[in-house]
This record gives C-alpha cells, structure tokens and sequence, in this order.
C-alpha cells in the first residue's frame, strides 16, 4: 500500500516542483527586462520623486525625457546627471528636456510633439508631476478645487492620450503613473488631492483594461508619505501656499527607495503597487471590508485635526 502511494505521490511533488521552478525562472525573467536604452518620460523631474526616478533611471541606461515647468531646474538635473555617469561603466545617455505646465492642458499636445521629437519615440512614460493641498471644504474655493485636479488628473490624462497613438501603432509602450495611498483611501482635509488621485486610478484602470491587447501595460503607484517638498509646495483653500513641511512628510520614505521600487514595478511590468507602511495598507483594506469603522475613524480625525484651529 505504501509503495502503491509513494509511487503515486513521485510525480505529483516532481510536477510541483517543475511549476515552482518554472514560476521562479519567468518572475527573474520579469525581474530582469532592462531599459537600458528605452525611452523614458518622467514628469516633475525637477524635484522629489521625479528628480530621483530620473537618476534611478538613468544609471539604468534610459535615454531620458525630463519635464517640468522650470527650464533652470531641469537643466541643473541634467547636470547632475552627467557628472554623475563619468563614475559608472554602464552606457548612460545625456537627457532632453521638455518644459511645460500640466496644468494648461491646451498646450500639453504640442508638449508631446516635443517629447517625441527627441527620440523618436516613447517606451516609458511616468506621469509623476503632482501638487497637494491642504484645506477644509467649507473655506475652499472651487478655483482651487479645479486647479488641483488639472495638474493631477487632467494633464496626466492629456499627456498620456496624446503619447498614446504613437505606442498604439507601434503595439509596445508602457504608461506609469504616480497616485497616492490618498487614490485609494480618502483623509480629512485633502479633499481635492484626494479626489484628482482616486480620479487617476479609476482613468488608469480604465486605460489597462482598454490598451492590454496592444501589449502596453499600464502600472499604478500609491506611495505613503514620502521625504520631497510636497507639503511645502501644497496650495490651501484660497490658494495660497500652505508652505510647511509636514512631520508626516519629513518623516516619510527616502525618495530614492521609492525611485527603486518603480524601476522595479517598470521592470515587472506590475500593474497596481501600493508602497507604505503597515497602517495606511490596513486602511487601504478596511476601507473596503469595513468601511463604516474606516469612516468612523476618519471623522475622529477630522474633529482633532480641527479643534485648534477652532480653540
Ligand atoms: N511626497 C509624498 O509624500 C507623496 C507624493 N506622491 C506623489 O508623488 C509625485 C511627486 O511629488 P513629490 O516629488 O513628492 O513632490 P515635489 O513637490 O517635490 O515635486 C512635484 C513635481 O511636480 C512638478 N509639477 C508640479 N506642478 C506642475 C505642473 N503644473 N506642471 C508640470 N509640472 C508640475 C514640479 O515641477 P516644477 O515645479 O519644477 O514645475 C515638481 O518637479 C506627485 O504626484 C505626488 O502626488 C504620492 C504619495 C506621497
Ligand atoms: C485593522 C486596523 C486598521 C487601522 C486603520 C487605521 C486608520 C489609520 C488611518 C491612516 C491614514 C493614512 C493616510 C496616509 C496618507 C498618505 O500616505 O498619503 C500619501 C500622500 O500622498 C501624502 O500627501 P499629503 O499632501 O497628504 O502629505
């Protein structure tokens, strides 16, 4: 009987662990889809998140496209750029620079007819530009509101339907955008910032589903709280700049870990990667399976969060 089971069980563990081992070959197979050499696109490369993808990137050989608003402050990337490849053995190339405000969408199209001249094509595009907020509805004005959401979500979208085509036609791409812990779980007083990054992710889960048959994946980012100017570059309620940077903020992730893990999830070609600490990922969680502690939670918040102010 129990030679009857062993001889039985042999191929079974055998198959087993032939579907482990081929698992584990096609992950390092994932793992290791270079850009070197790839056309990469990187929104707010000027500062932050952006200016550290665009070093994480280019040491990784990308031949790099680097936007913003402000001529000096890519320019002075690219410098930095530059002096740092005398130091490495990896091919690396000089980055273009392309300079326009997300924020006016009507001049996002000619943007992208720049980016394409630089090389001739698009392989990555990273829609990292962003701008917070900090605010209580009632004290908000619409302006603000619309502003926030045409930096975040309708220049992304802009750029990304209007760089599309030329990936459509060539049947390879990838689009890569930077959301929030906040396009997946709305806090008390960041009203437009969250809503223009859960607008992100639903547009963005849209377009995965639509282009997949094109062979272009489209991957969302969520970080937590990460150690850039964010907070001090945050509009308020009339406006203004909220100029403070946050404790939350200061205390945050390294950017370049964070640039890390999205030449990671690039590489990966992963499709949703949510990058914080063990309490925002809970929230994330019990906002779906129990939303109405997860709200309860959030009116907590609002009222400490408002008592100063109100004291
Ligand atoms: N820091 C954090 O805690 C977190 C950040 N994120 C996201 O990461 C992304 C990068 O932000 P981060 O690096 O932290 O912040 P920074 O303020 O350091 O960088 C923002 C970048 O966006 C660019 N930018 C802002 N507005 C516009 C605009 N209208 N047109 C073009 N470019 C613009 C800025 O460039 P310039 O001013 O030179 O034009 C700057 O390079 C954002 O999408 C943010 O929402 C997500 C989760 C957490
Ligand atoms: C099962 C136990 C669950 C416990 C859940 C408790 C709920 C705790 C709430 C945690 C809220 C986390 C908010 C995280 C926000 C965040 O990381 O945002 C990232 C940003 O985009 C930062 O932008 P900001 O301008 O707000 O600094």
């Amino acid at each position: 009987m129990e030679r009857v089971m062993g001889g039985g069980m042999l191929p079974v563990v055998l198959t087993s662990l032939g579907v482990v081992l081929l698992y584990r070959i096609l992950v390092r197979l994932r793992k290791g889809a270079s850009v070197q050499g790839a056309v990469v696109v990187i929104t707010g490369a000027s500062s932050g998140l952006g200016k550290e993808c665009a070093r994480v990137f280019h040491a990784a050989g990308a031949r790099l496209v680097l936007c913003g608003r402000d001529a000096a402050r890519l320019q002075q990337v690219v410098q930095e750029l530059t002096a740092s490849s005398a130091n490495t053995q990896k091919q690396t190339h000089t980055p273009c620079t392309v300079v326009f405000d997300l924020a006016k969408t009507d001049t996002v199209e000619r943007a992208a007819e720049e980016i394409l001249k630089c090389y001739g094509q698009v392989d990555i595009l990273i829609n990292n530009a962003g701008i917070s907020y900090r605010g209580n509805i009632l004290e908000t004005h619409i302006s603000v509101q619309r502003d926030v959401m045409e930096t975040n979500y309708f220049g992304p979208v802009a750029l990304t339907q209007a760089l599309l085509p030329s990936m459509v036609r060539r049947c390879s791409g990838h689009i890569v955008v930077i959301s929030s812990v906040q396009g997946k779980i709305a806090i008390p007083y960041r009203s437009a910032y969250a809503a223009s990054k859960h607008a992100t992710q639903a547009y963005f889960d849209c377009l995965r589903a639509e282009i997949e048959r094109y062979g272009i994946p489209v991957t969302v980012i969520s970080p937590g709280y990460i150690r850039t100017n964010l907070s001090v570059n945050a509009v308020t309620g009339d406006g203004s700049k909220y100029g403070v940077l946050d404790r939350t903020t200061a205390t945050g992730w390294d950017p370049r870990d964070v640039a890390r893990e999205v030449l990671k999830a690039v590489r990966q070609r992963s499709k949703d990667v949510v990058l914080a600490g063990p309490l925002p990922t809970a929230a994330v969680y019990l906002r779906t399976l129990w939303p109405a502690l997860f709200f309860k939670l959030m009116s907590s918040r609002a009222r400490k969060e408002q008592k100063p102010k109100d004291e």
